[in-house]
């Protein structure tokens, strides 16, 4: 059996590993880490959940704990609370080495971590968007040390490398020694040929491992999936039905929908029916974002609503459920949604709701998984469904009337408003949402 010494990790790594009761590597960690402590480029592809930071951390601290210097590495994420969830994994890995981690995202003070880059830290986790500024209008400092980083990391690569991204990718790897002078990590779930197609492009040996599968399925086999033919004005009920039923009541659960406002609306009006509930989407403050993760994290929320700013890369091992209660036009979606779900080798359900419009969507995840979803036995009784119903309606006319009365989506166009003439390029909508 190996371990993280055997891979070539450090004693204070591989202990600072045990202390989180992280002892045997998994597949990735067992191909990747060597690699990259040799010095090659790496592109990574395992199932969510299967230990992918720790694959790119662990050669990283290593590297950096031989001679600690500033803005050793970078690491770039899609989103704000995926950047802050790999940077407490850094800050708890490398505490006994005195490491300085800074948080670089959209939603926070730019002034502060301005300072925070002057100082050097020794990895930045950043939003590209975010960091694009401060490459645009950073001082000699900030651009004197981002030329010595010696590790970058594309987290999620896949879809970093869409056109959402480019521009302020670009932006921020100029700022970066030339390519065969430092480290390229890309890891992802879902593969792409975007992905791979960078391999060639290098002039340094890259390595390449796609955790493979005997079955060829894309999601973890600890995940279960089913779905539940729903008509669309009931899912409301369908929803409350199952989170307050015998079977779920005590579960933690994920709810993915793909509109803010439907996110807000269901928020709203699960919390009316006693539903301990928190929040995540774009319209949100990123305090109140942060707070409602925290919250749910803590287990003081039960559910999470959420658009698909949460679909990446989080890493919760409470959640048990994840309902796809709007079923996502992109397969590799569904993918990492229920990818919240059943990590490092937990059990979990993801459950998808499907309306008449939602079939050929549901066949093209089918397709893309390489697995058939099974039918939910969990809801029978109709009448139950018919008494939630009236229960339900209600507090979602209230919810929608609370909402107009405080002009929920005029106070986005503000914002955005604001956003677009206050920071220019630095928005970026879709994974604000
Ligand atoms: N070798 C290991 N042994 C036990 N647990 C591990 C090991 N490596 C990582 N983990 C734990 O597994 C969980 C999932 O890891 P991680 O978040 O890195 O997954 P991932 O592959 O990046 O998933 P995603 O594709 O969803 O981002 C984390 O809680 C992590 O601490």
């Amino acid at each position: 059996m190996s371990d993280f010494k055997s891979l070539g990790v450090p004693k204070w790594l591989a202990d600072s590993l045990n202390a989180m009761k992280i002892t045997k590597p998994t597949e990735i960690q067992k191909h990747c880490i060597p690699e990259i402590l040799s010095g090659k480029d790496c592109i990574g592809g395992a199932k969510t959940g299967s230990g992918k930071t720790i694959a790119f951390a662990a050669p990283m601290l290593s590297r950096w704990s031989e001679d600690p210097s500033g803005m050793f590495g970078l690491i770039l994420t899609p989103t704000r609370e995926l950047a802050m969830q790999i940077a407490e994994q850094f800050t708890a890995l490398g505490s006994s080495m005195n490491i300085r981690v800074c948080i670089c995202v959209g939603g926070e003070d730019i002034v502060k971590q301005a300072i925070e880059l002057e100082r050097k830290p020794h990895f930045i986790i950043a939003t590209p968007g975010r960091l694009a500024h401060h490459v645009l209008n950073g001082g000699d400092q900030v651009v004197k040390g981002l030329k010595r980083v010696k590790f970058l990391v594309l987290d999620e690569a896949d879809i970093l490398l869409t056109n959402t991204f480019s521009s302020d990718l670009v932006r921020c790897v100029s700022a970066l020694p030339p390519k065969d002078k430092r480290q390229n990590l890309l890891f992802t779930a879902t593969m792409t040929d975007q992905v791979k197609q960078l391999q060639k492009n290098g002039s340094k040996p890259c390595f390449s491992y796609q955790v493979e599968t005997v079955d060829n399925i894309a999601i973890p086999s600890t995940l279960k999936i089913d779905y539940l033919l729903v008509p669309e004005h009931v899912k409301e009920a369908y929803l409350y039905q199952i989170l307050s039923s015998e079977d779920y009541q005590s579960k933690s659960a994920i709810v993915f929908v793909n509109r803010t406002a439907t996110a807000e609306i269901l928020r709203r009006t699960l919390k009316s029916l006693d539903i301990r509930v928190a929040s995540l989407h774009s319209q949100m403050p990123q305090q109140e974002r942060t707070n409602s993760l925290h919250r749910f994290r803590a287990s003081a929320a039960r559910v999470l609503i959420a658009t698909d700013v949460a679909s990446r890369g989080l890493d919760i091992p409470v959640v048990q459920l994840v309902v796809n209660y709007d079923i996502p036009a992109n397969p590799d979606t569904f993918i990492h949604r229920s990818g919240r779900t059943a990590r490092a080798g937990r059990k979990g359900e993801a459950l998808s709701f499907v309306t008449p419009k939602d079939v050929e969507r549901i066949h093209a995840i089918e397709e893309r998984i390489n697995k058939k979803m099974e039918e939910f036995t969990g809801v029978h009784d109709t009448a139950v469904i018919r008494k939630a119903l009236s229960k339900v309606t209600t507090a979602k006319r209230e919810s929608i009337m609370s909402m107009e009365r405080e002009n929920f989506g005029e106070q986005r166009r503000v914002q955005l408003l604001k956003k677009s003439s206050n920071n220019g390029n630095i928005s970026k909508k879709s994974y604000r949402r």
